[in-house]
């Protein structure tokens, strides 16, 4: 019988991740994606099922590294009072040779991390250059892992945050430190912006093209589901756009769908040097997450663990 599973805690991973590691790691991972090579990366679009509003199940193998793994995710209603994240998950790494489970790894901190550091990679490549003006969009779990890489590996003159209620985006300037405005309006935190995350659960556009400045770049990271948008057609059709995965972008993404936008490309793609990165348009990376994701940052987790527990 196989050994029984390791359980690797919040506390543990976030003790174990750093985006300094994390970020070459995801781009070779997104590079790899994009050249479509079975034996680099088999991902399908994740699979999901509204049993419980929203359960999704992102499997990946990669041949070539030794990793097969999973994420299960859940989006839940957030009871009033609720410190509970609204997106829950557990990321699950199998022996890739026998399929038993090795690791059940909780994925907060590894969704909340991979997902800034895949944003943080869109904005090397697409920002403009001398980007001194960042705006974030919503105040949650996302907003806190955005703001810091953002912070870790930009250098902005200036951070503004904007969320459905003042007292919200206060807390969150609180947890900054007070080092980000607040705003009142989104028109106001976008004005002038040379970068803009969105990383709201809104159903309906957020962020409006004629708010943006020429050649600014959006991270759309909210949004996930074929009938949610964050941003408005006029952004859309403006814009250059990439995605992490051109088929997740057409299956899940209704600022995609409903648009009719084109994804230009994958961000795989312009670090291939197959795609040109448009720094100087305007440009969206639409972002739906990838199981991938989960995988690299999970494999990062799980090499480090073993190698602090087998040292004790
Ligand atoms: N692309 C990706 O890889 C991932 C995307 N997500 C998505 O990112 C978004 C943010 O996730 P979390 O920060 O974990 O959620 P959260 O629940 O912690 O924060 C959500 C934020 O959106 C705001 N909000 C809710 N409804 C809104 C509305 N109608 N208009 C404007 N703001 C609204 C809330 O006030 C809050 O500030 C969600 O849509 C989630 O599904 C989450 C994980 C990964
Ligand atoms: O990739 C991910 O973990 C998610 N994408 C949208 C919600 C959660």
């Amino acid at each position: 019988m196989a050994a029984a599973p390791v359980v690797i805690s919040q506390d543990e991973v976030r003790s174990l991740l750093r985006y300094r590691d994390l970020i070459p790691r995801l781009e070779d991972a997104l590079a790899k994606f994009s050249r479509r090579d079975s034996a680099d990366v088999i991902q399908p679009v994740r699979s999901t099922s509204d049993p419980i509003q929203y359960f999704g199940l992102m499997p990946t193998y990669m041949e070539n590294d030794g990793v097969l793994c999973t994420k299960v995710l859940c989006f839940y209603k957030r009871q009033a009072g609720s410190a509970l994240p609204s997106v829950q998950s557990t990321v699950l790494i199998l022996d890739p040779e026998y399929g038993n489970v090795q690791a059940v790894i909780d994925g907060e901190v590894i969704t909340g991390m991979r997902t800034a550091a895949a944003s943080a990679i869109s904005a090397k490549l697409l920002m403009p250059a001398r980007a001194e003006v960042l705006a974030i969009l919503g105040s949650g779990h996302q907003a806190r892992s955005h703001y810091s890489v953002f912070t870790e590996i930009f250098t902005f003159k200036e951070v503004r945050v904007w969320s459905q209620t003042r007292a919200s985006a206060e807390r969150f300037s609180d947890w900054a430190g007070g080092a980000v405005r607040v705003c009142g309006s989104a028109e106001e935190a976008v004005r002038g912006a040379d970068v803009i995350v969105t990383v709201t659960r809104a159903t309906e556009p957020v962020l409006l093209g004629q708010w943006i400045k020429p050649g600014a770049h959006v991270a759309a990271v909210g949004a996930c589901r074929p009938d949610w948008r964050e941003l408005d057609d006029a952004l859309m059709k403006e814009a250059v756009v990439y995605a992490d995965s051109k088929e997740g972008a057409k299956a899940e993404s209704g600022d995609i769908i409903l648009s009719g936008a084109e994804v230009f490309a994958e961000l795989g793609d312009i670090l291939n040097g197959t795609s040109p990165a448009h720094r100087e348009k305007t440009t969206v990376f639409k972002s739906l997450g990838m199981g991938l994701e989960d995988a690299v940052s999970a494999k990062l987790v799980f090499d480090r663990w073993r190698a602090k527990n087998s040292q004790t």
